[in-house]
């Protein structure tokens, strides 16, 4: 007889190691990180080395069937088979943190209402150790009358006995039919007090857990957490992330800016003169070259969000910034979807869903990409190596990484600004912030390093297809058609590009872009880094240091003025296709995507006119 697949799902509290769990046992990549509502979405792969063949789905966190957010609600739609399109689970493998328990357990009690098949992860089992906190695995799986078994998901251990589980849930199951079940609220029939009666008893019988007693976690919490002394060593902590990004990565940038250079005069050298070579120079080896220097500081961001991500950091920042936050119509919860927008807003859009109160959620998705994503990093990094002046402030810090960090706080107070406003058009009720704040713990240099490998990839597979097709299209449009034979002007004011730049031009006339910038935001739409290739194939730079002399050109032929409203444009205008694509999905509306466009370039526009006209009047 062959064997079915059942369907196995990890269910659980945030923050639990669920995604850690699948990770061990799909040898997916899935993202792992200390706060609650790191998975919002659900996954599904099938799981490796059991003898009968499994598939696994990892959810979102919940503490009950009962839900407030929308990734709750993506939990319990598949737990109790009502997502459209997917089968019920067949087998529930519970995850418990088993250094807390107590809340795990009041979710398996919920579970196990539901009469669905079940296992018991006892995960974190060794924090739970080192806590000095025991329990009785064979009496609780007693009292509950499910198998339980203890993991370490950051250090495999359990996984074999979690397999072999798996494996006897598989052949115990086989054949029978999960069915979908339409009334949660049976769980809710028994009281809560019998709930919490039954989870004292459990735990009084099988868990011995030493009184707590103050620890360093607790000390640092107490600083962290100040109201003063915590936001000032938020913002040092901040300060020296982009110090960092520009100070050292620059020996690395200069290293691949070289190569290309070189690569870049091999092919001048080598190639007879024609199209191909201009092709594969100003075409191919520009604009892959161009964006690819960048790689070292976006690896030297995502070092340390991911250092911070894994700390148990952000969820203390969140508590920090709660106050502040609820000023202009926000709360912590919407703190680290932000953060993440740091990286890239789309994620930073998804995880909006763990943001229970809908207004509010919206307020975030709506500000969102103001937070400067790392596709905004080398535009910034470009112009303010060829306009801002490489010299030290206050003895300490370098000028050009202070002109960076002051962008990213422009695109923050306009994100406050802007949600501020969007609040005026709504009464609230409060949503109190329920967080648990996860345990502190050094981070895994497991979990940076696969972090990393991933970011990298991510970028890489950026350059080698979008920007990669992108720059070739650029090239085309820049060189065709031909110049006529008497033509006076550089070859490319004759092109199908330099026509579209001239046509935009009178348009973008009042922020001073000429027609090169403006042909450079036509490409940038699908991916921002492209206006650095862009500029460079407009430009005609090429040659050595290619990312120095693209500096150098611009330095020649912009004012200071229009380099600033340049960048003014790039902290605001939605130049991106992917993020406009995720508001829709994700508010489900055609009109609030249509305002969140309009009102961000509309946004772009003003402040790259206000900061052209007054930096002009400032510098004449
Ligand atoms: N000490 C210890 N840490 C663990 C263990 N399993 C996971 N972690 C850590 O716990 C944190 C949360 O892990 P995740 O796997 O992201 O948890 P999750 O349950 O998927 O969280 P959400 O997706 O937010 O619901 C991460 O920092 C992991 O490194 C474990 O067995 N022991
Ligand atoms: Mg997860």
């Amino acid at each position: 007889m062959s064997t079915q697949a059942l369907r196995f799902a990890l269910v659980g509290n945030p923050n639990c190691g669920k995604t850690s769990i699948f990770n061990r046992l799909t040898g997916a990549r899935a993202k792992v990180a200390n706060y609650p509502g790191v998975t919002v979405e659900r996954r599904t792969g099938p799981v490796s080395g059991t003898s009968t063949p499994a598939n696994l789905v990892d959810l979102p966190g919940t503490y009950s069937l009962h839900v407030s957010s929308l990734d709750e609600k993506v939990a319990r739609d598949i737990i109790l088979g009502q997502m459209a399109g997917e089968a019920p689970p067949d087998v529930l493998i519970a995850v418990v943190d088993a250094t807390n328990l107590r809340l795990g357990l009041r979710l398996v009690l919920e579970l196990e209402k539901l009469g669905r098949p079940m296992i018991l992860a006892l995960n974190q089992a060794d924090a739970a150790e080192r806590r000095g906190i025991k329990i009785d695995t064979e009496g609780l799986a007693e009292a509950i009358g499910i198998p339980v078994v203890e993991t370490v998901a950051i250090r495999r251990h359990g996984l074999k006995a979690l397999r072999e589980a798996i494996d006897q849930a598989s052949t115990r199951y086989q054949g029978t039919q999960a069915e979908v079940i339409s009334d949660a609220g049976a769980s809710r029939k028994e009281s809560v007090e019998s709930l919490y009666q039954r989870i004292e008893q459990i735990t009084a019988a099988h868990v011995i857990a030493p009184p707590d007693k103050i620890t360093w976690q607790d000390k640092l919490d107490r600083f962290v957490m100040h109201p003063i002394a915590g936001l000032i060593a938020l913002f040092m902590v901040l300060l020296l992330i982009f110090q960092a990004v520009f100070a050292w990565a620059a020996p690395i940038m200069d290293l691949i800016d070289g190569s290309f250079g070189t690569l870049s005069e091999w092919v001048a050298a080598t190639l007879p003169d024609g199209i191909l070579k201009d092709f594969l120079a100003d075409g191919l080896i520009a604009g892959v070259g161009g964006v690819l220097v960048f790689l070292p500081q976006i690896i030297i961001l995502f070092f340390f969000i991911l250092l911070l991500e894994d700390s148990g950091y952000l969820t203390r920042a969140a508590f920090l910034l709660d106050r502040p936050m609820r000023g202009v119509g926000l709360s912590g919860r919407s703190f680290i979807p932000l953060l993440s927008s740091f990286a890239c807003a789309v994620p930073g859009i998804m995880a909006t869903r763990t943001v229970p109160d809908p207004r509010e959620r919206i307020i975030a998705i709506m500000v969102a990409p103001l937070m400067t994503c790392s596709a905004r990093l080398p535009v910034y990094t470009l112009i303010i190596a060829a306009f801002i002046p490489d010299q030290k402030v206050w003895g300490i810090f370098n000028l050009q990484g202070l002109t960076l960090f002051a962008l990213y706080i422009a695109g923050i107070v306009s994100a406050a600004l802007a949600a501020w406003l969007l609040r005026l058009r709504h009464t609230r009720e409060e949503f109190p912030l329920l967080l648990e704040l996860p345990a502190f713990r050094w981070p895994s240099p497991y979990h940076l390093l696969i972090g990393l490998r991933e970011r990298t990839w991510v970028f890489l597979r950026r350059v080698g297809t979008i920007i990669l097709a992108l720059s070739i299209v650029l090239w085309a449009l820049s060189s065709f058609p031909a110049p006529p034979a008497d033509a006076t002007g550089a070859a490319i004011e004759y092109s199908f590009a330099g026509q579209l730049g001239r046509l935009m031009q009178p348009l973008f006339e009042p922020m001073g872009f000429t027609w090169q910038m403006c042909i450079a935001l036509i490409p940038a739409m699908a991916a921002r880094e492209v206006a650095i290739s862009a500029l460079a194939t407009v430009y005609a730079v090429g040659g050595e240091t290619f990312e120095q002399a693209l500096g150098q050109t611009l330095g020649q032929s912009w004012g200071l003025p229009v380099a600033l409203a340049y960048l003014a444009w790039f902290v605001y205008a939605p130049q991106c296709l992917a993020t406009i694509a995720v508001v829709r999905r994700e508010t489900n509306s055609r009109s609030a995507t249509a305002f969140f466009t309009f009102y961000l370039f509309a946004l772009a526009y003003v402040a790259a006119v206000i900061t052209y006209q007054v930096s002009s009047w400032l510098l004449s």
